[in-house]
C-alpha cells in the first residue's frame, strides 16, 4: 500500500489523468450494463415486475427513445464502444507514464550518482549501478503500471458497486463482504510474493555485481583456466534467482487457482440467498448475479494486480535507497570564486587520511604555473591521492590548497575541473570510436581538436594509419588497441579541450622508449603554456620535468637535480633526476 501511495504522490498529475480516463471508462461500462435490465425485461415480457426496469424504460421514453430490443442493443454496443475508446486513451496514458517513470527514475539515479563525492562513487560496485539503471528502473516502472491498474480497477468496483446498490443493496453488501473475506484469506500468498520479489532484487544486484567484476578480470582468469570458479559462483547465483522466481510464480498461480473455486462457491451461496431467501424477481436476480460476478471478478483482478505490484515494489525501494544514499553523498557545490591559474598552486600543511589510514601529514608543495612537475614515491605512498586533492576529488582534512592564492574551498569544484586535463593510471576507453573517446563529454569540440590533441600526444601517426582512422572502434575497454596506444588516446582526450592544468598519473608506464620520448617532449613543449603535474616512476619522464618531488612519510620532498662534475654528467646515461632521487632516498 505504501508503494501505491508513493507512486501516486510521486507522479500526481499523470496518475490523475489515468484515473480520470479510467473512471470515465468505468462509468461508460456501468451505464451500458444498466441497459441490460430493460432489455431483459422487454425480452421476457416481464416489465411489470421490475421497478428499476420500469424506471429505466420511463427515462428512455422521456429522452424520446423507444425501449425496443434494437434500441437496447444499440445503447449497450454504443456504451461499449465509448468505453473502449476511453480505455484506449487511458491505457496509452498508462503506457507513456510507465516509460516516463522508468526514465525519470533512471535520470534521478544517474544525476545523483554523478554529483556524488568521488569517495562514495568509488565504493559502489559497477554491476550494482548498472543493475539499478537497467533492471530496477524497469521493474519499478512496471510496479507503477500495476499500481495504476489497481487504482483503476478499484474505481470500476466502486462504479459497479454503486450500480448494484440500486438493484439490491443486500446482495451488493454480501458480495463486498464475501470479496473482503476472500482477499484476507488469500493474503498469505501476497506475503510470499513480497518475500520472493525482495529476494530477486537482492540476487539480481549480487549477480550483476559479481558478473561485472568477473568480466573486468576475465582475461587473466581465462589464461589460468580459473574461470570455472567464476562459472560455479555465477551458476549458483543464477540458480538461486531461478528459485526465487519459481516461488513468485507459484504464489501467483496459486492465487489465480484458488480464486476460481472460492469464487464459484460464494456465487452459489449468493444466488441461493437472492432466489430462495429474498425471493427477488428473475430479471433482478439475473442482473444482480451478473453484477456480483463482475464485482467479485474485479476484486480478484485487483488482488492479482496488487500481487504483481508487490513482486516489483522491492526494486523501486532498492532504487530509491540508492538514489537517497547518492544524494546524501553529494559533493559540495559551494564556492563562488572564479578560478584563475596565473601564478601557481600551493599546498599548505595538508593532512589527509582514508579513515584509519593516514596518507599526508603536513604536506607542503609549490607548483609554479607554466612548468612541468613530477611526483614520485613508493607504491601506496599517496601519489594518486595527491592528484585527487589537486582536482578536488578529495578534500584535505585540514590545510589549504591555494589556486593563485584563493582557497580551493572557495571555488566550485566543477569550475576548477573545467580547467583540468586528467589522465588516469588505468586507461579504460569507451567501446566507441577513437574520435568519440577523445571528444567525450565536450560537445563543443570537433574533428580539428581531436587531430591536434592526437598530434600533441604523439598518437596521430598510428591513428592515421588505421584503415578507419579516427572512426576506428576501440573495442570493449579499448581492448582492440595496445596498452601504449590506449595511453596515448587517453592523453589526447585530456588535451582535447586545451586545459590550463594537466594532471597525469603514470602516463608513460605502457609506452615504448620512442613513444615515451615523444610524450616527454610534448609535455615539455606544453609546459610553456600550461601547468603540468605528472605522477611517475619512469626515469625519462622524471628527467624531463622542471621540478621533481618525492613523497615519503606523508610529506613531499623537493629533489634537486644532480649537478655533478662534467665527467659525472657525461657518465650519466641514467637520467639525472633518477640519480638524485635515489640519492635522496
Ligand atoms: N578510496 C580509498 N579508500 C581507502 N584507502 C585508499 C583509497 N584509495 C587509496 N587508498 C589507500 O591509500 C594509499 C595511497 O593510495 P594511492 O593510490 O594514492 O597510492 P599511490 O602512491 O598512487 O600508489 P601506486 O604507485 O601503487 O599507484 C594506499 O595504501 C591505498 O591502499
Amino acid at each position: 500500500m505504501r508503494t501505491l501511495i508513493t507512486y501516486c504522490t510521486l507522479f500526481p498529475r499523470r496518475t490523475a489523468y489515468v484515473l480520470i480516463a479510467l473512471l470515465a471508462a468505468g462509468i461508460a461500462e456501468g451505464l451500458s450494463l444498466t441497459a441490460l435490465l430493460p432489455l431483459l425485461t422487454i425480452a421476457v415480457g416481464d416489465t411489470g415486475n421490475s421497478d428499476i426496469g420500469q424506471r429505466i424504460v420511463q427515462v428512455l421514453q422521456n429522452m424520446g427513445i423507444e425501449p425496443t430490443i434494437e434500441a437496447m442493443l444499440l445503447i449497450i454496443v454504443g456504451g461499449m464502444i465509448l468505453k473502449s475508446l476511453i480505455l484506449l486513451i487511458a491505457h496509452r496514458q498508462v503506457g507513456y507514464t510507465v516509460a516516463h517513470v522508468a526514465t525519470s527514475l533512471r535520470l534521478e539515479f544517474i544525476g545523483a550518482l554523478l554529483t556524488s563525492r568521488w569517495q562514495y562513487y568509488l565504493r559502489q560496485p559497477m554491476g550494482s549501478l548498472t543493475n539499478s539503471v537497467a533492471t530496477e528502473a524497469n521493474r519499478a516502472a512496471d510496479g507503477f503500471e500495476h499500481a495504476a491498474v489497481v487504482l483503476a480497477l478499484s474505481v470500476q468496483v466502486l462504479v459497479y458497486g454503486t450500480v448494484a446498490m440500486f438493484i439490491s443493496w443486500e446482495a451488493t453488501l454480501i458480495s463486498f463482504l464475501i470479496g473482503i473475506v476472500m482477499l484476507r484469506a488469500l493474503h498469505q500468498l501476497i506475503r510470499i510474493t513480497r518475500r520472493a520479489g525482495a529476494k530477486q532484487t537482492h540476487l539480481l544486484r549480487e549477480l550483476l555485481t559479481y558478473l561485472s567484476d568477473i568480466l573486468g578480470s576475465v582475461k587473466s582468469l581465462k589464461a589460468m583456466a580459473r574461470d570455472n570458479v567464476a562459472d560455479a559462483i555465477l551458476r549458483d547465483q543464477t540458480k538461486q534467482l531461478e528459485k526465487a522466481t519459481r516461488r513468485e510464480v507459484m504464489s501467483r498461480e496459486a492465487l489465480t487457482a484458488l480464486q476460481e473455486p472460492i469464487h464459484a462457491t460464494l456465487m452459489a451461496v449468493g444466488l441461493y440467498l437472492a432466489v430462495i431467501i429474498w425471493g427477488l424477481s428473475m430479471s433482478s436476480v439475473m442482473v444482480t448475479a451478473f453484477l456480483l460476478i463482475r464485482i467479485l471478478n474485479l476484486l480478484n483482478k485487483i488482488q492479482r494486480r496488487y500481487q504483481h505490484l508487490i513482486a516489483q515494489e522491492s526494486a523501486y525501494w532498492a532504487l530509491r535507497t540508492a538514489i537517497d544514499a547518492a544524494r546524501a553523498a553529494a559533493e559540495r557545490t559551494a564556492g563562488t570564486r572564479q578560478p584563475t591559474l596565473q601564478k601557481g598552486i600551493s599546498l599548505r600543511h595538508i593532512y589527509f587520511d582514508y579513515g584509519v589510514k593516514s596518507i599526508f601529514q603536513d604536506l607542503n608543495l609549490e607548483i609554479p604555473v607554466r612548468s612541468f612537475t613530477t611526483v614520485s614515491g613508493t607504491s601506496g605512498v599517496g601519489k594518486s591521492t595527491l592528484l585527487d586533492l589537486l582536482c578536488a576529488l578529495a578534500d584535505p582534512k585540514s590545510g589549504e590548497i591555494l589556486i593563485d592564492g584563493v582557497s580551493l574551498r572557495e571555488i566550485d569544484p566543477r569550475d576548477w575541473r573545467h580547467m583540468i586535463g586528467y589522465v588516469s593510471q588505468e586507461t579504460v576507453l569507451l567501446h566507441d570510436t577513437i574520435i568519440s573517446n577523445i571528444l567525450v563529454g565536450a560537445p563543443t569540440l570537433g574533428y580539428a581538436d581531436a587531430e591536434r590533441a592526437l598530434r600533441q600526444a604523439g598518437a596521430w601517426d598510428f591513428v592515421n594509419a588505421l584503415p578507419d582512422g579516427l572512426q576506428t572502434v576501440v573495442g570493449e575497454r579499448g581492448g582492440l588497441l595496445s596498452g601504449g596506444q590506449r595511453q596515448r588516446i587517453a592523453i589526447a582526450r585530456a588535451l582535447a579541450h586545451q586545459p590550463l592544468f594537466l594532471l597525469l598519473d603514470e602516463p608513460t608506464s605502457a609506452l615504448d622508449p620512442e613513444s615515451e620520448r615523444i610524450v616527454c617532449e610534448t609535455l615539455q613543449r606544453l609546459a610553456r603554456s600550461l601547468t603540468i603535474v605528472a605522477v611517475s616512476h619512469q626515469p625519462a619522464l622524471i628527467n624531463a620535468a622542471d621540478h621533481i618531488f618525492t613523497l615519503s612519510k606523508g610529506k613531499a620532498e623537493r629533489v634537486h637535480r644532480f649537478l655533478g662534475t662534467e665527467d659525472d654528467a657525461e657518465a650519466s646515461s641514467v637520467p639525472d633526476a633518477e640519480k638524485a632521487i635515489s640519492t635522496s632516498r
